[in-house]
C-alpha cells in the first residue's frame, strides 16, 4: 500500500490507462478488460486490474489537475513499479480544425504550471514529451483502424477557469488542445525513467463554445479507450 493507493504488492500491472474521472475508470474497467479486480478505493479514486488481449492491464483513476496526477503517477512507477502511462483524457479543442469527439495524440505539452521550475529552477524550460515508442504505436494503430488523430503540442493548463490566458496566442503557435494534467505525467515519466503518452478526446470546443453531451462522451471516451489499450498490449 501507498499514501493513496490501496493495492498490494503485484496488484497493479506494468501499463496503466490513466483517466482523471474515477466514473471513466470503473467504465473502462467494466467494457474493455476481464478479469477485473477492484484494488484501490480510497477517496474514490477507482484503480482497477484486469486483462485485456491476453495481457495485464490496470486502470487507475488520477483526479484533476497536475497536482493530483503528480500523486497517482509517483506512487504508481516509486511505489508499485509501473513501467508505462497511458493518459486517457478529455481537452477542449484550440485549434480551429479540430471538431468534437476528435482525438489528440500529445506529442508535447506545454504549461503554465510551476512545476517545471520547480523542478528545474528558472533558466531551464524542460520541454515535456510523449514517449516515442508509445506514441508511434498509437499512430499505427490508429491509422490501420482508421481512426483520424492529430498529433502536435497541447497546453496542460493550472486553472480550468482561467480569464488571463492567450489562447488565440497559443493557436497561433499551433497548440492543438487544453487540458490540465499531461506536462506532470510527462516529466515524472521522465523523472522514473517510464514510458508515458497522453491520449485526449475533444470534448468541446474553447474558441467555439460547441460541447458534447454526456451521453456521447461516453462512446467517444470508448474510441481513446480502445485505442490505449492497443497501443499497450498490441
Ligand atoms: O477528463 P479528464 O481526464 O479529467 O481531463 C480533463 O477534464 C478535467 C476538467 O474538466 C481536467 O482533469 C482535464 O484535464
Ligand atoms: O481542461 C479541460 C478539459 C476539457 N475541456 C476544457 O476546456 N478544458
Amino acid at each position: 500500500m501507498s499514501n493513496h493507493i490501496a493495492a498490494s504488492a503485484g496488484q497493479i500491472a506494468d501499463s496503466v490507462l490513466l483517466p482523471g474521472d474515477p466514473l471513466r475508470a470503473k467504465f473502462i474497467a467494466e467494457n474493455y478488460l476481464s478479469d477485473v479486480q477492484l484494488y484501490n478505493q480510497i477517496r474514490n479514486e477507482l484503480g482497477y486490474t484486469g486483462v485485456y488481449a491476453g495481457q495485464r492491464v490496470s486502470v487507475q483513476a488520477t483526479g484533476m489537475g497536475m497536482p493530483s496526477l503528480a500523486i497517482y503517477a509517483t506512487e504508481l512507477m516509486q511505489d508499485y513499479g509501473v513501467k508505462r502511462l497511458i493518459r486517457v483524457g478529455t481537452a477542449g479543442g484550440l485549434a480551429p480544425d479540430l471538431k468534437l469527439r476528435d482525438i489528440v495524440l500529445a506529442q508535447g505539452a506545454s504549461t503554465d504550471s510551476s512545476m517545471i521550475q520547480n523542478t528545474f529552477g528558472q533558466s531551464i524550460n524542460f520541454a515535456p514529451l510523449a514517449d516515442f515508442e508509445l506514441l508511434h504505436k498509437a499512430y499505427a494503430q490508429a491509422t490501420a483502424q482508421k481512426i483520424n488523430v492529430h498529433v502536435g503540442n497541447v497546453l496542460g493548463q493550472d486553472r480550468f477557469y482561467d480569464d488571463e490566458i492567450n489562447f488565440q496566442k497559443l493557436i497561433d503557435y499551433g497548440l492543438l488542445a487544453a487540458e490540465m494534467e499531461t506536462p506532470a505525467l510527462y516529466l515524472l515519466a521522465a523523472k522514473y525513467h517510464c514510458q508515458a503518452l497522453t491520449i485526449l478526446t475533444i470534448s468541446n470546443h474553447i474558441i467555439t463554445g460547441a460541447s458534447t453531451t454526456p451521453a456521447e462522451r461516453e462512446t467517444t471516451f470508448g474510441t481513446m479507450a480502445g485505442l490505449a489499450l492497443d497501443t499497450l498490449t498490441k
